[in-house]
Order: C-alpha cells, then structure tokens, then sequence
C-alpha cells in the first residue's frame, strides 16, 4: 500500500496534510496518533469510503476512490463502531454474512476466535459494546482478506478479549494478511505491530519499528537525586559518568532518592504529538 502526498480538507483547513507512508504486504503497521490527529479520515480513504482531495494512493494496486467488487473482496474493514443488525443473534449475523464470501471462515471458529461462544445465540442488541466490538472484528475478517483494516480495533474491550484480538492479528499475520490498525494503546502498537507511524495534525511525524521509536529521545536517561530537599534531574546519553561526577562530589559518598531511567514508549510518544512529558523537562522545568 502506498500513499504519496495525500490530502484530505474539511473547508480550508487540512485534516490529512501531506502523507507519505508504505505499507508492506504481510506487515502489521499501527497508526498512533491524539483524537483529531487525522488517523480515521487517512483509513477510510484507503478503505475507498472517503474522497482524498489530492496526493496519490494504491492499495493492492489499485487507487480505492475507483476500485470495483473484485478490489473489496480482498479487503477486510472494522471501521470505528459500525452497527450490525439488533435483532439478529451473534450467530445467524455470521451466518448471513458469509454468503458474501468466496471462502468465509466458518462460523464457529470466527466465533471462538473473538470469544463470543457463550453469546453465539445472544441477540445482537443484547451484547455489550465490548462483546460488540469482537462481532465487528469477526466480521472483518470473514472473509480471509489479503488486507485489513481496523480502526481502533479493541476499544471497549476487557483485556482478555484484547489479548483473545492480539492472538487473532497474530493468526492473520502468519497466514500472510497485511494489517493496518489504529490503537490508543502502546502496548497494542508495541506487541503487535512490525512498524508504528505516530500522526499528529494530519501529519506523520515519524515511523519506526515500536522499540525504535524515539530513538534519538531513548538515548537520554534521566538521573534523579534529592539533594538540599529538592529533586534534580539532568537528562544525559552517558548517566555513568554524571553517576561518577555526583557521587565524587557528594560529601556522604551517598545520593538519596537517585534513580536512572530512560523513557518509556509513552514518554516517546507523549514528545512526538507534543504534549508534555515528565522526561521533555529539564531541572528548572523548560522544554529541552
Ligand atoms: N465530515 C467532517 N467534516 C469536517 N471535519 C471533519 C469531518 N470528519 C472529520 N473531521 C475532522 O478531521 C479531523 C481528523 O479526524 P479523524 O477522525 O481522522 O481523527 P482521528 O485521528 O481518527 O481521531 P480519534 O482518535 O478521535 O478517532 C478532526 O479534527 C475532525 O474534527
């Protein structure tokens, strides 16, 4: 899947500002990014749901805003809370839908897959958003798409079922299926995904492998002692030697409350979009 300049404006204003990415067949890629960010409008062009205002986008080869029937068969799509028929039960929706399909999975291991064998009878009306949120996802994949699609797949899902979603990505990867989510959760992007791209103001601001993200960031540990009743803290890619320097100069030999850390992937992310972050501070508190 390439996407190359791609914008997409709401009046004058642009909420998708010139994105560059690559997709490669079989990845899993997660897009990061705060409400607003852009995440949503970016998969739904590629899903062919939405019209781009300019740039140049394949998927699978083909540009989405004209592909035909052949194109959404191999195209899976759990799109952020669409509504599945009420009245319908978990398994007569599956069932109904996988008339769709060329070769569906069968229902009952789409069932067991996203954890709803005790509701697999159940009205769909009668599930909570959770239960209805794996629904959505079994639909998404019914199919055996080369490609999926999946926006904010596990919102509202208890981690269980999340774990349960993270085992079927797993599946889907191994069976050779590109993947493209969208997550709050880090540690949805860290486990699951080959490469994380964070989106801030319809922009990418940096696309890595999860535990290459930042890595310029990561390379600063943060060293933290009290001294005269105060906390200090300096930010350093060589915390040895400042260790060595402080406790040269301590008078007790000793330096209390000292802990060195490096920052986490949400200290990293927290400095991609922008927000503020404990470890962007230095000891008078300005943005490094
Ligand atoms: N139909 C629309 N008309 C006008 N503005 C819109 C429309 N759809 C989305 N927007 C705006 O586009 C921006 C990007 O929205 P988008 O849904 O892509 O964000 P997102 O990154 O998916 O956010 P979230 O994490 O909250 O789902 C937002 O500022 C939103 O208000």
């Amino acid at each position: 899947m390439q996407l190359r300049g791609l914008v997409k404006r709401y009046g004058d204003r642009a909420v998708v500002d010139g994105l560059d990415l690559e997709v490669a067949r079989g990845e899993v890629f997660a897009l990061l990014g705060p409400n607003g960010a852009g995440k949503t409008t970016t998969i739904e062009i590629l899903e062919g749901v939405r019209k781009r205002d300019g740039g140049d986008v394949r998927v699978l080869g083909v540009d989405p805003a004209s592909a035909g029937r052949d194109w959404r068969a191999r195209v899976g799509v759990v799109s952020q809370g669409s509504g599945a028929a009420q009245e319908l039960s978990v398994r007569e929706i599956l069932d109904h839908f996988s008339g769709y399909h060329a070769t569906p999975r069968p229902t009952a291991e789409l069932i067991a897959a996203v954890g709803l064998e005790e509701k697999a009878g159940t009205r769909v009306g009668r599930l909570s958003g959770g239960q209805r949120r794996r629904l959505e996802v079994a639909l998404g994949v019914q199919g055996r798409p080369e490609l999926v699609f999946l926006d904010e797949p596990t919102t509202g899902m208890d981690p269980v079922a999340r774990r349960q979603f993270w085992e079927l990505i797993r599946g889907l990867r191994a069976e050779g299926a590109t993947v493209l989510l969208t997550t709050h959760y880090l540690d949805e992007a860290a486990e699951l995904s080959d490469r994380v791209g964070v989106i801030a103001d319809g922009r990418l601001v940096e696309v890595a492998p999860p535990d290459e993200l930042g890595a310029e960031l990561r390379r600063l540990a943060t060293v933290r002692w009290s001294e005269d009743g105060a906390v200090r803290e300096v930010r350093t890619a060589t915390p040895g030697v400042v260790l060595r320097d402080l406790l040269a100069t301590s008078v007790t030999g000793d330096l209390p409350g000292l802990t060195v850390t490096r920052p986490s992937l949400e200290d990293v992310y927290l400095s991609l979009v922008g927000a503020p972050s404990t470890v962007c501070t230095d000891s008078e508190g300005d943005p490094r």
